[in-house]
Parts: structure tokens; C-alpha cells; sequence
């Protein structure tokens, strides 16, 4: 087993646990762990369901490998799937599986992804411009950065970064790359250094957001998000429940926004009552969002940020 399987720890583990157990108690339940990563909380979940089939499904070929030899002691109980968790439906086609129990996402990225320094996710260590979750994808920071108009690196910085200072990291990017391609994370973060007034530099990282804009533009993480959850919800059984994990506010407002639109009439005010009514495919399980607690928080630095919602499909879509 690699190391970085040993070392992980899985984000609210229990609290997960706890919110899908009365839909995996079926005989014969599957759970979809739509971000398989290291196969953290699959493992988890297959030793504590000894009836519970899983489909792990991830983008990263590097990820998939890691956790198929993790997960091999649990033998044909678990079906591992390198897609895009949009496809969530076309996965579970290939598979024959009509409809599942529980699905499970902890989004953004793995602390395998983060450590291994050649895939350039991280702004503390020097590496090619890469940010692929999917090393087979077409586009990568490098490209972004040189082939991007000024407008469209601004509007990523700003929208995906939520960063005060896109304007001046934007045009700062495009003066460079007239004299010299930027290849490496350190050119980038030297860049973005120089760039920040020394009066900003102790508001974090100067790059912490840059790096954050790029990833979700390389990886097309939010609109990817827009559409898989709802495709998620329509994989479950009634009955059946999700949990999503997100960890930054441009995802969680993605998965909140999804969740309540199932989980609410959508007949407009004012119309008679005998009309046909959109009754509410979804019950919230979680009262907005959950966080880890502060015990979670001191043991495991990464569940700091986590947003938790979780939902049951009460009716099948009307
Ligand atoms: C935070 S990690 C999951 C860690 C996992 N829960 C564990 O306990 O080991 C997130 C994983 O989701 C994958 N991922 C992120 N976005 C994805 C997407 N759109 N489709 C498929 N996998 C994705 C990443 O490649 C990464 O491996």
C-alpha cells in the first residue's frame, strides 16, 4: 500500500456514517463514492457494511490505482470507475445498476494530489503548471496562462479565486509572457509576489487563490458540480440519501442551491390549487451547513473549511 493511503484521514467520517447508515441497512445497498481519492471513506464504509456493494468513481487514473489496492481485500463488492462524476449515470449503466442507495462526495482535491509536487496543484512546491485531476484532459495551467486573454484570466481570478487584486495579477501575466512563457509554479508565485503590495502580503498566500481560480478553471470544477449533483439525486432510490462535502463557499453555494430546489413545492405562489403541484423530491437531513467539530478540526487540519449537507430522496421525480 502506499504511504500517502496510510496517512489520510477521512473528513467526518463518522457524521457520514451516521446520515447514510438507514439507507445502506437494505441487503443488497449500493453506495457510489462519486470522489473515490485514496479511498479513505470507502474503505471505511465497506468494513462497516459487510453486505454493501460500492462504485468508486474519480477523475485521477493515479487516485483510482491507489485505492484499487486499498480496496482489493473487499474483492468483487467494489466496482471503480475513471470518470468525470457528471457521468455518474452513464458509470452505472455500464455496471446494470438501476438505481443506488447512498451517494458520497468529498470534493476539491486529495492530499495525494497536493503532495505529489509533479502535478502542480501546490503553491509551496515547485513544478510544471499541470492542475490536471485527470491526467488524459486536454487543458492545463500552463495553457491557461498562455493562451488566455487578459479579460478572461482576470474574470477566472476573480470569479473562481474570488481575488481583490485579478486587474493587476491579470495584466502582470500577459506583460511577462511577451518576454518569457510561464512554465512553473515558483515563476508563477515569484511573479505574483512581486506583484502584491507589501501592505497585502500578510493577508495570506499571494497565490493561494490564483492557484485555487486555475484549478477549478483547468478541471471545469463548477460547472461539473452544477450538473452532477442533480444527476446524483436522480440515481437514488427513494429512500436513498447523499452527502456532500465541499470545501470552499463557490461549491458549497453550488450544492445548497441544487439540494434546496429539490427539497421545496416549485408551484409558483397564486396559482389555483387544483393545478398539478411539483412536490418536493428531497427532505434536508441537515439543517444548512454542518461543520466538523472543533475535536475533528485539531486531529485533522483539512476538515477546517468542509461545509456538510446531506438530503433523502423522499418521491421520484414527478
Ligand atoms: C478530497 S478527495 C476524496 C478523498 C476520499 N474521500 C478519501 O477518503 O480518500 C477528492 C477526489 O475527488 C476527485 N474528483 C474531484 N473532482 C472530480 C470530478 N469532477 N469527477 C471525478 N472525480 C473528481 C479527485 O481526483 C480526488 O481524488
Amino acid at each position: 500500500m502506499d504511504d500517502v493511503t496510510r496517512i489520510h484521514t477521512p473528513v467526518m467520517l463518522e457524521r457520514c456514517i451516521s446520515v447514510l447508515e438507514p439507507a445502506l441497512e437494505r441487503p443488497g445497498a449500493v453506495l457510489v463514492d462519486a470522489t473515490l481519492g485514496l479511498g479513505g471513506h470507502a474503505e471505511a464504509f465497506l468494513s462497516r457494511f459487510p453486505e454493501l456493494t460500492l462504485v468508486g468513481l474519480d477523475r485521477d487514473l493515479q487516485a483510482l490505482a491507489l485505492a484499487e489496492g486499498r480496496l482489493k481485500p473487499f474483492g468483487d463488492r467494489v466496482h471503480l470507475v475513471h470518470c468525470v462524476y457528471d457521468e455518474i449515470n452513464a458509470g452505472l449503466q455500464k455496471l446494470g445498476i438501476q438505481a443506488v442507495d447512498g451517494v458520497l462526495f468529498d470534493l476539491g482535491v486529495s492530499s495525494m494530489q497536493l503532495d505529489r509536487a509533479e502535478r502542480g496543484f501546490a503553491y509551496s512546491k515547485d513544478a510544471p503548471l499541470d492542475m490536471r485531476m485527470d491526467q488524459e484532459a486536454p487543458l492545463t495551467a500552463e495553457m491557461i496562462l498562455a493562451e488566455y486573454s487578459e479579460f478572461d484570466l482576470r474574470r477566472i481570478f476573480r470569479d473562481y479565486g474570488e481575488e481583490k487584486l485579478a486587474d493587476r495579477y491579470a495584466r502582470r501575466i500577459v506583460q511577462r509572457r511577451a518576454e518569457q512563457p510561464l512554465v512553473r509554479s515558483a515563476d508563477l508565485v515569484d511573479l505574483l509576489q512581486q506583484a502584491t503590495p507589501a501592505a497585502l502580503s500578510r493577508a495570506g498566500h499571494p497565490a493561494k487563490r490564483v492557484f485555487q481560480a486555475l484549478r477549478i478553471e483547468v478541471n471545469q470544477e463548477l460547472s461539473v458540480l452544477e450538473r452532477a449533483v442533480p444527476a446524483a439525486i436522480g440515481a437514488l432510490r427513494v429512500g436513498g440519501r447523499i452527502v456532500v462535502m465541499s470545501y470552499q463557499s463557490l461549491e458549497d453555494r453550488i450544492v445548497k442551491r441544487a439540494l434546496q430546489a429539490l427539497s421545496v413545492s416549485t408551484a409558483p405562489p397564486g396559482l389555483p390549487v387544483e393545478l398539478p403541484q411539483h412536490k418536493p423530491e428531497l427532505s434536508l437531513l441537515v439543517r444548512g451547513a454542518e461543520r466538523a467539530t472543533d475535536e475533528e478540526k485539531a486531529e485533522n487540519p483539512r476538515a477546517t473549511p468542509v461545509r456538510f449537507r446531506a438530503a433523502e430522496r423522499i418521491r421520484s421525480a414527478s
